[in-house]
């Protein structure tokens, strides 16, 4: 659509609209303004954003309940996950009037390849896997290293346990490798009410997000952790209701119970993609946790560790230092990014 070469005509019409609509975002935030000075607004209160749908936001208020909310003009691409402050107007909606600084934030290419923040201060990735289907040897490797890339823990979660033979199989023994290194990794099924334990212990005080392949088991383990989300989930601004919003947009869910008592989810279709973010070739070496050491003691300054003499890094393998299918998978992701 964006492709089609416009008409005159219609390229005026919309460089018409998208002046009315700055015309009336401006003549809000002027609004906004004097509604400020004149005290309509209440005072300066903390929020999280829970989703967004164009320039009205829903925001967490301090006792968890929802507040619908518009931005500033001069407050752009806000993302759910983001720790605002805002003030209360008397018809029960609010203004967003800044943005505290992000810990964290986890982008996403847009339809032209450019990345865009999707949500912020996510503490850690959930990255799911399981027997079935059964990961791409390197797979695991590619998620931490989009994780490491983006600075936001990861932890890996093998779902499916009930499918595994006894002691765990080929996915075990992977597994003990990447706790080694030091990820946390925890194994959950859907299968029985056991396996969320260790879950749930993970999820508790932090903001996470599943990741994974499709298949895997994601939205069944989410729907166990929010039983009573499908409720929630209508409860939305009026905004939302217009059919105005697309569910692609990510959304922030608290998960409050006596299992979790404070624990936040933010998922959305898009989100569940991560991983396949574009890495380039410092990326991937600094997403080999294990090679940090022996970077930078190459006998060649710009050794790219093929078969260099006094490569540092291929004499940890030769030792056993690194483990040789790390290694490899290192290799394949590189010539991937070449081909
Ligand atoms: N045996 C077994 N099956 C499971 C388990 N968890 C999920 N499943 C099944 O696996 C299939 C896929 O689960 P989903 O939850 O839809 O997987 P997903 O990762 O959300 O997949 P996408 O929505 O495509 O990203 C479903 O048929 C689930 O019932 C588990 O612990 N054990
Ligand atoms: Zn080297």
């Amino acid at each position: 659509m964006s492709k089609r070469k416009l008409s005159r005509q219609q390229r005026w019409r919309v460089e018409k609209v998208q002046a009315e609509r700055a015309q009336r975002a401006e003549k809000r935030d002027v609004q906004d303004a004097e509604k400020l000075a004149a005290g309509e607004y209440g005072a300066e209160q903390p929020g999280r954003v829970m989703a967004h749908f164009g320039r009205t936001l829903e925001v967490r208020n301090a006792d968890g309940m929802p507040v619908r909310c518009h931005l500033r003009a001069n407050l752009d691409g806000l993302v759910t996950g983001d720790r605002v402050i805002w003030r209360a107007g008397q018809d029960g909606s609010g203004v967003v009037v800044a943005r505290e600084e992000r810990d964290s934030v986890l982008k996403r290419p847009d339809s032209r390849g450019l990345l865009k923040p999707v949500a912020a201060n996510i503490d850690q990735l959930l990255i799911v896997f399981a027997a079935e289907p059964a990961p791409h040897p390197n797979l695991i490797d590619r998620y931490l290293v989009a994780a490491e890339a983006t600075d936001i823990a990861p932890v890996l979660v093998l779902n499916k346990t009930d499918l595994l033979p006894e002691g765990g199989g080929e996915l075990g023994t992977l597994l003990e490798r990447y706790h080694a290194l030091g990820y946390p990794v925890i194994r959950t099924t859907t299968a029985s009410d056991a396996g969320l334990d260790a879950l749930r212990q993970q999820l508790e005080g932090r903001t996470s997000v599943f990741v994974g392949q499709s298949g895997v088991g994601k939205s069944s383990l989410i729907d166990l952790l929010l039983p009573d989300e499908t409720l929630r989930i209508g409860a939305l601004s009026e905004d939302s209701r217009k059919g105005t919003h697309t569910t692609t947009t990510a959304r922030l869910y608290a998960m409050r119970s006596d299992e979790v008592t404070n624990g936040e989810l933010i998922d959305s279709p898009g989100i569940r993609e991560f991983g396949l973010i574009h890495l380039d070739e410092q990326d991937v070496t600094d997403g080999f946790i294990e090679f940090r050491p022996f970077i930078g003691h190459c006998r060649f300054r710009d050794c790219r560790h093929r078969n260099e003499p006094g490569c540092a890094l291929l004499n940890a393998v030769e030792t056993g230092k690194i483990h040789q299918q790390r290694f490899a998978s290192y290799r394949r992701i590189l010539d991937s990014l070449e081909a």
